[in-house]
């Protein structure tokens, strides 16, 4: 069979499937369209640019076809990608895993910024990430942390064999560890630093997320119970148990969830500080709570 793209030079098919992609409503229209045509053929940006003037053979139209096929059915694009990057690192994703979000990155900068104001970030730290999904926030600190080692838990095994690749890739593998717990409930402590991204979507809501969203990501790593909050509720107090004196927690915070977050806190002992760091939307994401130091 001919593809509808067989023959077409790059830059005509990109074109083509740029303006498919617009009449199905697809906001991100022109750069999924060069992204797609791009893992379809095996190059990056640069090597699309130079090839603009190419042919695209039958297999490539066929590839190219099927992706498109996928995207104008709702599939967001690192699902047919089959990676996202995080923190510069290129992550797999499984059915079984969220793709990373970029607001998620602000929870990795709270922690380097605490990190850093106690003292060196080369120094041995123990660090735990609870549902750490792909890996992605506890493979980012790993990559900035070099003598730190750690945990990844998460309910999902099928989820934590994707963490464990991507470790593997990273080059990160002798510094992690993989558990299948309810969030910190496999753990001893203490450690220098707690982090999570739980789910917190309320039930309710799931059903109006975006198709991309609702239909895609992982159920297990949206729900956060009838008011979003059941999985903090659960994991600041197990938390607070392991974090070494002075260490912190630090979790992401849905809209409007930081200050019940902060109350959760206070409730386990915690001391929230500082203010929630904000993401590039204005909306505070990340919330830390200190262990009082003895
Ligand atoms: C919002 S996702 C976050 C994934 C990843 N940390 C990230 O930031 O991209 C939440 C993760 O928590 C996991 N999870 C859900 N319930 C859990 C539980 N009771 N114990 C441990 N992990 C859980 C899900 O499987 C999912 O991987």
């Amino acid at each position: 069979m001919t593809g509808a793209f067989t023959n077409q030079t790059v830059e005509a098919a990109r074109r083509a499937l740029t303006a498919r992609l617009k009449t199905a409503a697809i906001d991100s229209a022109e750069l999924d369209a060069r992204i797609l045509i791009g893992h379809a053929l095996g190059l990056d940006l640069t090597g699309l640019i130079a090839a603009a003037q190419r042919r695209l053979t039958p297999d490539e139209s066929t590839r190219l076809e099927e992706f498109v096929r996928r995207r104008l059915a709702g599939e967001p694009v690192a699902r047919i990608l089959g990676e996202r990057e995080f923190w510069g690192l290129p992550l797999q994703l499984s059915s079984a895993t969220l793709v990373p979000r970029p607001d998620t990155e602000t929870v990795v900068e709270l922690a380097l910024e605490l990190l850093r104001a106690g003292g060196d970030l080369n120094r041995p730290l123990r660090i735990a990430d609870l549902g750490t999904g792909s890996g992605a926030i506890f493979l980012a600190l790993l990559s900035e942390l070099p003598a730190a080692k750690g945990f990844g838990t998460d309910i999902s095994e099928a989820a934590l064999r994707i963490a464990a690749a991507n470790a593997a890739r990273a080059g990160l593998s002798e510094r992690a560890a993989f558990i299948a717990c309810n969030y910190a409930c496999g753990l001893s402590g203490p450690f220098d630093l707690i982090v999570s991204n739980p789910p917190y979507i309320r039930s309710a809501d799931i059903g109006g997320l975006a198709a991309e969203v609702r239909d895609h990501d992982p159920r297990a790593a949206l729900d956060g119970g009838a008011d979003g909050l059941d999985a903090y509720r659960t994991l600041i107090p197990q938390a607070a148990g392991l974090l070494a004196p002075g260490a912190a927690l630090i979790v992401e915070a849905g809209e409007g969830q930081s200050g019940p977050i902060q109350a959760l806190m206070k409730a386990a002992g915690l001391k929230a500080a500082p203010a929630p760091k904000a993401d590039l939307a204005g909306i505070p994401r990340a919330v830390a709570g200190h262990k009082m130091a003895r």
